[in-house]
């Protein structure tokens, strides 16, 4: 039997960190061994060693980092994996170029799978956006993006990812953004020609979709060599 995963949980007390605790307390082939928060209450929870933001340096040993926190938590947690030179697996959006570019950098030293959403749904929903950009030169494309009115950065990284699709298609996609709610997430992406529309919608009802994909994803970076990784790599 091979040997659990050391996982360090990066936004730990998040909606997100929430879910990846619970589930991965639910699987065999990962062990958390630590917790980062930006602010620690108890210093153990459920066996769990709990660190602040501020204590990045002192955790323990891991092997992959799964971070969902936000932009500006990003960077910290990036230059700890490649000092320690451990995978990283994270879905934090809201990056911006100067972060995207230092997950290129750092990809010559760790591995590295960034996505904005780990979900097959939303995998599967980017390919049929691509292949209905192609097919349909010349209709409006727009992404309408529907989430919790706690989350901060918009559009939403799926919705960016699946813009990308479309362009790759040939689509030049517009973007609107809604914040209500609990949402947990909902992309349409519409295509409309002179008397019809095409609509593609994903929705998601719960954060564990995302949350096992992350683990599973971790489960499959760990020990592989540096490099930029799609989740598709691991599927
Ligand atoms: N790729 C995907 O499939 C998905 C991506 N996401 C993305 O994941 C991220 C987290 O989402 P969600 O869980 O809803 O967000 P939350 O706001 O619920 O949680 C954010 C977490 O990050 C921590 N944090 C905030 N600021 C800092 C900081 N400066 N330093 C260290 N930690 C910090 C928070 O700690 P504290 O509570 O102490 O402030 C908290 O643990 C977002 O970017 C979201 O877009 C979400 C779902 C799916
Ligand atoms: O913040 C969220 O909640 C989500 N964020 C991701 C995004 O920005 O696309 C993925 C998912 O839609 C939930």
């Amino acid at each position: 039997m091979s040997a659990s995963i050391r996982l360090l949980i990066h936004g730990a007390s998040g909606r997100m960190g929430q879910a990846l605790l619970r589930l991965c307390a639910e699987r065999d082939d990962c062990s958390i061994v630590g917790a980062v928060s930006r602010k620690v209450g108890q210093r153990v929870i459920d066996g769990i060693p709990q660190f602040a933001s501020s204590e990045l340096h002192g955790v323990p040993d891991f092997d992959v980092a799964v971070d969902f926190s936000l932009a500006e938590a990003f960077d910290p947690i990036l230059a700890l994996c490649v000092e320690r030179g451990t995978a990283l697996v994270s879905g934090t959006t809201g990056l911006d170029e100067s972060q995207r570019a230092a997950i290129v950098r750092a990809a010559d030293r760790i591995p590295v799978l960034w996505a904005a959403n780990f979900s097959l749904g939303v995998a599967v929903l980017s390919e049929l956006v691509e292949r209905a950009a192609a097919a349909l030169p010349g209709w409006d494309c727009d992404i309408v993006e529907s989430h919790h009115s706690g989350k901060k950065d918009d559009p939403s990284g799926t919705a960016l990812a699946l813009g990308e699709s479309a362009q790759q298609g040939g689509a030049q996609p517009r973007y609107a953004s809604l914040r209500a709610g609990d949402i947990v997430g909902e992309h349409l992406v519409q295509f409309a020609g002179v008397g019809e529309r095409v609509e593609l919608i994903h929705r998601a009802t719960s954060r564990d979709i995302f949350a096992r994909g992350a683990l599973h994803a971790a489960a499959r970076l760990s020990g592989r060599p540096p490099g930029i990784y799609r989740l598709r790599d691991l599927l």
